[in-house]
């Protein structure tokens, strides 16, 4: 089972949180890809995804992610193999706090992927240790593969 991790980052915080569960899940011996703000063609072949993305602008994907999902909006493809979980850091003391993480599950599940387990919201404003309130989340990202 290879689970593809693919990170949508600015300035690296959500990059740093996607290196991290990568290494945790090999170390777990699960075989794994890792891709920084892929295209579409990097990843399609991947049945599963584990998406860590941060929130910018108003609510927007980070500027790496936004052409996988540009590409996925302007696909004809069917997902329906494809399953996957949704990490996000975001601010909440924005409106839109981790609304990166509701355009990822709507996109997804729009194109008939198959949301494995609950997301997780980093509020970066109350949580230090990003790495370590993911890699706590990831035992139920893991008992739904
Ligand atoms: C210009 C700017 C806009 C932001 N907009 C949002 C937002 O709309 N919603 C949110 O939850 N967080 C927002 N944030 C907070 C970031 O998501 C947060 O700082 C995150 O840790 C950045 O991670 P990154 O370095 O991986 O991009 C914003 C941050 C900046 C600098």
């Amino acid at each position: 089972m290879n689970i593809c991790v693919i990170s949508g980052s600015t300035l690296g915080s959500a990059e740093y949180v996607a290196e991290h569960l990568e290494e945790v899940l090999k170390t777990q011996g699960f075989s794994t890809a890792l891709f920084h703000g892929p295209e579409l063609d990097d990843v399609i072949d991947e049945n599963i995804w584990l998406i860590v993305t941060s929130t910018h602008g108003a609510g927007e994907l980070p500027d790496n992610l936004k052409p996988l999902f540009e590409q996925i909006a302007a696909s004809d493809k069917d997902l329906s193999s494809l399953r996957f979980a949704v990490v996000g850091l975001g601010n909440s003391d924005y409106d839109t706090f981790c609304h990166a993480v509701n355009k990822v599950e709507t996109q997804l599940s729009e194109k008939s992927a198959v949301k494995i387990c609950d997301s997780l919201k980093i509020d970066v404003l109350h949580v230090d240790d990003q790495e370590q309130f993911a890699e706590d989340w990831l035992p139920q990202f893991i008992n739904a593969l």
